[in-house]
């Protein structure tokens, strides 16, 4: 998983920002999977990576005490930075085990770190109906601006109709990358309206909630009708067989969705879900609460379909399959 998060270094008045750079296109030259650059506010550095099990830039926090390196964070890293750094904690920055150091203080607590988000893109699914309430739509604006303030792309179903052109817009707007899934079926004008951002054509329904998912880091639901159920219930099935582990949030618009968390309460209790498959659901009244809680959501469930992926078509015949002919 790519992970995009930030974070400012105060070097003692001294700007490493040419430094981290030319690691930064080395380390991009050997891995392809590097996907952010970095860019300088005076002489404070504003490192803005991606996270890589392979990356080669890391940083190591020195212990307070004893001086020593706490350990070299490659992949885990992430979550050590995400907690504010100390006035006056040392740094480093290094390049491979024993390669070039950089050090220094950090000189204000507050400014150290800015975590911008574990996501870097999220699918939403919503209404292609705008729904009788001016709340709905505001909170497909709203969720579209806190996309667009931690710096998370949206994927979603294409289109410009109803709350889907909402969300849409407001990320594309705020400068952030749209990509919308839509079947050719659907791709005339009349049907979806226009398009902001990328347009990825695929050859049916199945294949774009398949699409839709594999390229998001998280899923979000709004207010919506069949659609959104259909496909909000089939990220949360996906979730409770282990086909992935990405968090999925209820955006529960003026209690809108009340009637089916009720629904699904029954269910536990009527033994057909389990405790641990109703964690799956986040559900949150707005959409900077519900955010804040997908980031901070661990997946409860063990995987018990290891050997299913995002690759297997479980819906499909193959395709010499004819159907026998019955009898009227
Ligand atoms: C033929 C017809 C009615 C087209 C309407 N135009 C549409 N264009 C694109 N995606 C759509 C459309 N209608 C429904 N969807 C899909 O179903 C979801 C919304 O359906 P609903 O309004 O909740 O139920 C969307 O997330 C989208 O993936």
């Amino acid at each position: 998983m790519i992970t995009a998060w930030s974070i400012t270094i105060h070097a003692d008045g001294k700007n490493l920002q040419p430094w981290i750079e030319s690691q930064i296109v080395e380390t991009e030259k050997r891995i392809k999977s590097m996907e952010r650059v970095a860019r300088t506010i005076g002489t404070i550095s504003t490192l803005h990576a991606a996270s890589s099990q392979n990356l080669s830039i890391f940083m190591e926090e020195e212990n307070t005490h004893t001086g020593q390196p706490n350990g070299l964070h490659y992949g885990v890293w992430l979550s050590n930075l995400s907690r504010p750094y100390k006035q006056n904690a040392p740094w480093t920055i290094s390049k491979g085990k024993r390669g070039e150091k950089k050090t220094g203080k950090m000189e204000k607590e507050s400014d150290a770190i800015h975590h911008l988000s574990r996501f870097r893109r999220i699918c939403v699914f919503c209404g292609s109906s705008h729904g009788k309430k001016t709340s709905y739509q505001d909170a497909a604006i709203e969720i579209g601006r806190e996309l667009v303030s931690r710096n998370i792309d949206l994927v979603y179903g294409g289109g410009s109709i109803g709350l889907m052109g909402l969300v849409s817009q407001a990320v594309h707007e705020g400068g952030r990358h749209v990509i919308g899934v839509i079947p050719k079926t659907l791709m005339p004008r009349e049907l979806t309206g226009e398009t902001v951002g990328e347009v990825k054509a695929v050859a049916d329904m199945h294949q774009r909630k398949a699409e839709m998912a594999k390229h998001s880091d998280a899923f979000i639901a709004l207010p919506g009708g069949y659609g959104t159920l259909e496909e909000l219930l089939e990220v949360i099935t996906w979730a409770q067989l282990g086909i992935h582990n990405k968090p999925v949030g209820l955006l529960n618009v003026d209690g809108y969705y009340n009637s089916l968390l009720s629904f699904i309460d029954k269910a536990v209790e009527e033994g057909f879900i389990s405790p641990s498959a109703r964690q799956i659901i986040i559900s949150a009244p707005t959409a900077k609460v519900l955010v804040k809680q997908l980031e901070e959501y661990v997946p409860c469930q063990e995987s018990v379909t290891p050997r299913l992926n995002w690759e297997m078509e479980p819906l499909a015949y193959p395709e010499e399959y004819t159907f026998p002919d019955v009898e009227e």
